[in-house]
């Protein structure tokens, strides 16, 4: 897949550039970002978005407080506060914590965190395509722009087609916030991927028709049980592939698992401003002071996997023996 990335680090200025998502498919708007307040804000408002993305850029946040003189555990606090859901956030800034007051040492984790995620995600990509053929459907956005830049399911569906085992892609166009719509059908479109956008209440009159082969979303976090959050609408589509036999996949690195869950009960799961689903680019689509309430993010208990893709391979039930022994845990 062409490498869309969501973000450059200009080191000679100090400047952590972001490709503002929230502008995206229209305008390719890139914003600076000078330190971890900004990164925490730019995180908050979805300049960038996706787990990987928000891992490693919540990293170069830490960076950036170096280089602006920001109290590390206030720019540690003001990171930690900007989403909730996805897991590489805490897991990042736990490995940038060894490196306070240490700008060389921030520097190069960061740089080893985002390499890292690189790799993970090529794995992701190989392995995914495997278990992906003909028709296939999608939801949210896990491409380059959600990732370090190879994207993880929508990298298998890439790669799965470039392999000629994928022949087309249904896009959920992922209400309210629109990643779908406007951030998968962009990288699919340079991909050259051919690709249909539909409205997320088409996924299950398109499975009832037998046009959808396989499901594959991403993850914001696992538990080691294989419950995981993902977008809002991930736990539909999993009820509805599994009503109508369709294999269900959820890729994810193993940066994205949370050792500490053993199921996924404690994952928090974010609330967003009800703004966003009251109105489109602005536009009210609601009467005024009608209510709206905008769940970001939703749990999709284990047991509707059929399987779970990551660097390490394809995971099969029972999916906490595969996911401690991929963690090397007891
Ligand atoms: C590759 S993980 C992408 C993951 O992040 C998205 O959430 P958001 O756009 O709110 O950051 C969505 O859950 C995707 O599956």
């Amino acid at each position: 897949m062409e490498r869309v990335l969501p973000f450059r680090f200009a080191e000679g200025e100090g400047v952590f550039w972001l490709l503002d998502q929230r502008r995206l498919p229209l305008e390719e708007v890139w914003v600076p970002v000078r330190t971890a307040r900004e990164m925490a804000s730019a995180i908050r408002g979805m300049v960038v978005r996706g787990a990987p993305a928000i891992g490693v850029s919540a990293a170069y946040g830490m960076v950036l407080a170096h280089l602006a003189g920001e109290a590390p555990e206030e720019a540690d606090r003001l990171l930690r506060a900007s989403r909730p859901t996805a897991v590489n956030l805490f897991h990042a800034l736990d490995r940038m914590k060894a490196h306070w007051g240490d700008l060389e040492g921030s520097l190069k984790e960061a740089r080893a965190l985002w390499r890292e995620v690189e790799e993970t995600e090529k794995a992701i990509s190989l392995h995914g395509a495997r278990v992906l053929r003909g028709q296939v459907l999608t939801h949210c956005n896990t491409g380059p722009l959600a990732t370090g830049g190879y994207g993880t399911a929508l990298g298998a569906i890439v790669e799965a087609h470039r392999r000629g085992r994928v022949r087309h892609v249904w896009v959920d166009e992922t209400r309210p916030y629109l990643q779908g719509a406007r951030l998968t059908a962009y990288e699919l479109k340079k991909a050259g991927v051919p690709a249909t956008l539909i409205a997320d209440s088409m996924a299950g009159f398109l499975m009832g028709k037998g046009q959808v082969d396989a499901v594959i979303v991403g993850v914001d976090r696992m538990a080691l049980n294989g419950d995981f959050a993902n977008k809002i609408g991930t736990y539909a589509l999993a009820v509805l592939a599994r009503h109508h036999g369709i294999p269900f996949y959820a890729a994810l690195p193993l940066a994205s698992v949370d050792p500490s869950l053993p199921t996924g009960e404690g994952i928090p799961l974010e609330e967003r401003p009800p703004e966003e689903v009251l109105e489109l680019r602005g536009v009210r689509l609601a009467p005024p002071g009608f209510p709206a309430y905008h769940p970001a993010f939703d749990l999709t208990p284990h047991r509707y996997l059929t399987g779970i893709v990551t660097e390490k391979g394809v995971l099969y039930p029972p999916f906490d023996e595969g996911l401690r022994d991929a963690l090397g845990l007891a």
